[in-house]
Parts: C-alpha cells; sequence; structure tokens
C-alpha cells in the first residue's frame, strides 16, 4: 500500500518563531524522499506536521488524496519511526513488532507470524524472543523498522533513523533501508542533516534552509546544479569564486567565463566549482596556474590545496586523480569545463 502526498503552502508558526515557510511539495506514491538541512532548518517540523503531531498554523497535507486536516496520528495512513526508536524494554522482539498489530485487533497468531516473517526480513531470524537491551544498536534499529513496517503504512516517517549508528553500520544500514523501502513499495520520507546519506539513499532530496525549501531533485541533479548557492554549500565540498558582470560575460580572478547559463540581475556573482571539476591540464577554461599546498590521499583521489598564482587572495581546493602526483610545492596549470559551473548572485545568504 502507498500513496502520493502533497503539501499545500504550508507554514508553522511557534508561538513568535517561523519554523515553516510556504512549503509547496507533491510527492510520488512510493518515492523515497530525504528532508536535507542544518539542525534547526524545520525538517521535523515539517514530518512532525506529515505525522499528523503537529497542526500547522497554514496550508494543508493530502495523502492519498484525502486532506488530513484534523486526522489524528493514529488515524493517517502514516506510521513515525522515532530517533530513539521507542521500543518497549520488557517485550520481547516478537511483541515490540507485533505490537501495532495487537492495537488493530489482530489475532494473536496472524500477528506473530507477521512479525517473524518481518523479523527475518531485517536479518534478524530466531531472535524473536530476545528483549531490546539484549541487541546492538544497529539490531534496535532493525527492529524499530520492522515494528514500522508491520502495520503497511501508506508511508512511513523516518526522524534521524540512522542518528545512533556508527559510521560504517550507518552505511550498511542505509543499503538495508532503501531496499526495504523498494521491496515495501512504501513511500519513505527520511530526515537527516546528513549530505552523504541524502545522496546515498534518496530519490529526491529535498534542501531546506531556515523553514524554506532551497532545492528539491534527484541527487544528481541536486550536487551538479544545485537551484542556489545555500544548496550548492550544503550538497557538498565547492570553491566559490567572485564574479561581477563585463562585456565578455563573467569577469573573475582568473579572467572571462561565459556563463553556462542566462545571468540573473547586475551582479555580484558567486561562480561554484567542485572540486573535482578542477582539472590538471589547459582544456577548457584556465584557472592559470597554481602552487599545490597541502595534500592528502584518499584512496580514489588526492584532495589538494592549491594556491593560485593569478590571485593571490583565492586557494581552490581540488580532487585530483591519483596519476598527477600531486607533491606539496608542485606547480600545475588548472583548468575547469566551463559547462558544469553554477552561478549564482552573491549576495544570497549561505548560512
Ligand atoms: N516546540 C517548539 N517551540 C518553539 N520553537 C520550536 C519548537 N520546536 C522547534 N522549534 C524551533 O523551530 C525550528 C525548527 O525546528 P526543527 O526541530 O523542525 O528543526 P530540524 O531541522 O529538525 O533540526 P534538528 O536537525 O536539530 O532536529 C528550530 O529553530 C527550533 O528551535
Amino acid at each position: 500500500m502507498t500513496a502520493p502526498i502533497t503539501i499545500e503552502s504550508l507554514c508553522h508558526d511557534f508561538v513568535d518563531f517561523r519554523a515553516l515557510s510556504d512549503i509547496a511539495l507533491e510527492i510520488d506514491a512510493g518515492e523515497y524522499i530525504v528532508l536535507l538541512g542544518p539542525s534547526g532548518c524545520g525538517k521535523t517540523t515539517l514530518l512532525s506536521i506529515l505525522g499528523g503531531f503537529i497542526v500547522p498554523t497554514r496550508g494543508a497535507v493530502k495523502i492519498g488524496g484525502r486532506d488530513m486536516t484534523g486526522v489524528a496520528p493514529a488515524k493517517r495512513p502514516t506510521t513515525t519511526m522515532f530517533q530513539d526508536y521507542a521500543l518497549f524494554p520488557h517485550m520481547t522482539l516478537r511483541d515490540n513488532v507485533a505490537f501495532g498489530l495487537r492495537m488493530r485487533g489482530m489475532a494473536r497468531r496472524e500477528r506473530y507470524a507477521r512479525a517473524e516473517r518481518l523479523l527475518e526480513l531485517v536479518g534478524l531470524h530466531g531472535d524473536a524472543g530476545k528483549r531490546p537491551h539484549e541487541l546492538s544498536g544497529g539490531q534496535r534499529q532493525r527492529v524499530a523498522l520492522a515494528r514500522a513496517l508491520a502495520v503497511e503504512p501508506d508511508v512511513l516517517l523516518l526522524d534521524e533513523p540512522l542518528g545512533a549508528l556508527d559510521l560504517k553500520l550507518r552505511r550498511t544500514m542505509q543499503d538495508e533501508l532503501k531496499s526495504l523501502q523498494r521491496e515495501f513499495g512504501t513511500t519513505f520520507i527520511h530526515v537527516t542533516h546528513d549530505q552523504e546519506e541524502a545522496m546515498a539513499i534518496a530519490d529526491r532530496i529535498v534542501v531546506m534552509n531556515r523553514g524554506r525549501i532551497e532545492d528539491v531533485g534527484p541527487p544528481e541533479r541536486v550536487y551538479q546544479q544545485p537551484a542556489s548557492l545555500f544548496a550548492a554549500n550544503f550538497m557538498g565540498e565547492t570553491n566559490r569564486l567572485p564574479a561581477t558582470r563585463g562585456s565578455q560575460g563573467l569577469e573573475t580572478p582568473f579572467g572571462h567565463l561565459a556563463p553556462p547559463q542566462a545571468l540573473v540581475g547586475d551582479g555580484p556573482f558567486t561562480v561554484c566549482l567542485r572540486p573535482e571539476q578542477i582539472r590538471s591540464g589547459s582544456e577548457g577554461w584556465s584557472l592559470g596556474s597554481a602552487r599545490v599546498g597541502d595534500s592528502a590521499f584518499f584512496g580514489t583521489h588526492f584532495r589538494c590545496h592549491l594556491h593560485c598564482d593569478d590571485d593571490a587572495e583565492t586557494t581552490l581546493i581540488a580532487h585530483l586523480p591519483p596519476e598527477v602526483q600531486p607533491q606539496p610545492g608542485a606547480r600545475l596549470t588548472l583548468s575547469v569545463d566551463p559547462a558544469r559551473l553554477s552561478v549564482f548572485a552573491a549576495e544570497e545568504s549561505i548560512s
């Protein structure tokens, strides 16, 4: 079971603080959506409104075409998986997973059968009789997921579901969450402030900042062509070059540049270039020559600080392939593909 969601002109004020402004979003049935943004940007507030735990100041949420205004959390086709998993410590895993089914009046034999099936699906076959304190953090997370999926919600809301796990387990669980979501076809809405997690898992990422949506799209698009300077900055490392409008396009510390898209406004502008877009060589838009500063090897690339000759103020971060062998102090000729740059009005806030 799954359902599309429409969020219309949603605003929310906490007394005199506006936590959400004009949120509008269409979510397809069965999509994996990640709400991404810094602490305090309104992700949890939006999730809580979808789950029915907060009544928005203005606007509406429709799930499967049905207006959710005034519908209590338990009556919604949503289930929320909270950050602390909220497992019942005195109950076995089987009873924890079957809890929601019991509340719905499902007979014991049937609910236990479903609980066992779900525990098997999340890799805890044979552990049904254990209690939560006997499990690791990752296993508890799996039980919480099994419990949330047991009631077959149309929409599963997950608030920082992997926040308590170490990095390695996080990565494993990201893969598992995604494959379970595919298997069930349930719409997942997952809150995180971890950009790598969002990229690894989402069909579409919703980048939020100060209660507003900055960008919505598939991870590759949001990373490569972010809709705002904030989104560019939040979706991974980026170099920012100051630029002004000139007779030949953009004037930058590295000379003229034909902008990849029509410029809006008079400037000043900020040109964003990702570290991996900077190349050693002279093909494309020249960034002149630079001296290699600190450099660290990351397996697939060297992450280098490059001190530019043409602009003493600018140090660029570049990811250069191992074959370049960038030694500190070495000189390199740098260039970048101008079609892959993003240009924004410089005054846009990125904080
Ligand atoms: N009950 C409340 N009363 C007053 N202000 C609140 C309340 N709940 C949240 N806020 C404020 O609303 C803003 C958005 O909070 P929210 O919890 O949605 O952010 P978030 O993006 O989920 O952050 P985090 O990643 O830290 O959980 C924050 O500035 C927060 O301080």
